[in-house]
């Protein structure tokens, strides 16, 4: 099976008052069909700026994103965007929400009763066919994004793009909807690239987790592959030794090899470490 998706020495130089900031610097990835993607990386690293890439909102210094062979070069409906604070029209009901996408996708082809169990259907797969009419001021934060996600399905997307879906809700909310989503998945066969900070999220969902390194000139560090068989039960996996293996092996990355340092709010603490006293932000061991 040949590449899906591919981002090929992609950089990313941005204009800055201070002068160019290299914030990607030679990235690389093949992800197939039907992937799971997590990236994973300290804050700032540029998680958001290779999805944006992927998604076409913004244009790589150098290098570039093939999909199914055609470069990227700008958005498109194919690659649907799930932003961490559901983006919904606040003055429209959950079905109009899916219903302004679904239009977008499927006005010419299909009737207008086909879109309306259409997008009845999505909004069932993420179990909010029982608040359909509600306005995303009267459902809660956890049911706003599940209604993100169906408007994003609603599009059938070649790849589901997704900027830490979860990471606003609380721990419960947020279990139910990876479990969800990990069904959903399964359904459609979905590629998905997800960024998160949850390394238990991570290991989850994914099956394939690219870890990244600390910026700038931020790239690809490690990719680990995930080979945990599905459907994935969290209960039973938390007594998974490979499971256990694969968490630890993301947590090596993120606190020894990038660590990052917070030297500047813990001044005292940083004088007494020796490693620590270097000037930059941030100490890569590699
Ligand atoms: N439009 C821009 N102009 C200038 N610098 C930018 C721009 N967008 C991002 N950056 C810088 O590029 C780097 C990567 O940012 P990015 O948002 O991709 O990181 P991230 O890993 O997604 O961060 P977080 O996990 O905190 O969301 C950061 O240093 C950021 O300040």
């Amino acid at each position: 099976m040949g590449t899906f998706l591919e981002i090929t020495g992609v950089d990313m130089v941005f204009p800055t008052p201070k002068g160019a900031f290299t914030a990607l610097q030679d990235v690389n990835l093949k992800i197939n069909k039907g992937e799971f993607v997590s990236l994973i990386g300290h804050s700032g690293c540029g998680k958001s700026t290779v999805l944006n890439i992927v998604a076409g909102i913004y244009q790589a210094s150098n290098g570039g994103v093939l999909l199914n062979n055609s470069e990227v070069t700008e958005p498109g409906p194919e690659r649907a965007v799930v932003f961490q604070n559901h983006s919904l029209m606040p003055w429209l009901s959950a079905y109009q929400n899916v219903e302004l996408a679904v239009k977008q996708v499927f006005a010419n082809k299909m009737s207008k009763a086909e879109m309306h169990d259409w997008i009845e259907h999505n909004l069932e797969l993420v179990h909010m066919g029982h608040a359909m009419d509600k306005l995303p001021s009267e459902i809660s934060g956890g049911m706003k994004q599940r209604v993100g996600i169906a408007r994003a399905l609603s599009m059938q997307p070649e790849v589901l793009l997704m900027d830490e879906p979860f990471g606003a809700l609380d721990a419960l909310t947020k279990a139910h909807m990876q479990d969800s989503l990990m069904e959903i998945q399964a359904q459609l066969n979905n590629t998905v690239i997800m960024i998160t900070h949850d390394v238990d999220e991570a290991v989850l969902l994914s099956d394939k987790i690219v870890m990244m390194t600390n910026g700038p000139e931020a790239t690809v560090g490690e990719v680990l592959d995930v080979n945990l068989p599905r459907p994935r039960d969290r209960l039973a996996l938390a007594q998974d030794a490979q499971y256990n293996y694969l968490r630890s092996e993301v947590l090596k990355f993120l606190y020894e090899k990038q660590r990052k340092v917070e030297s500047i709010s813990q001044p005292k603490v940083v004088s007494k470490m020796p490693e620590l006293r270097q000037s930059a932000k941030y100490v890569t061991e590699k």
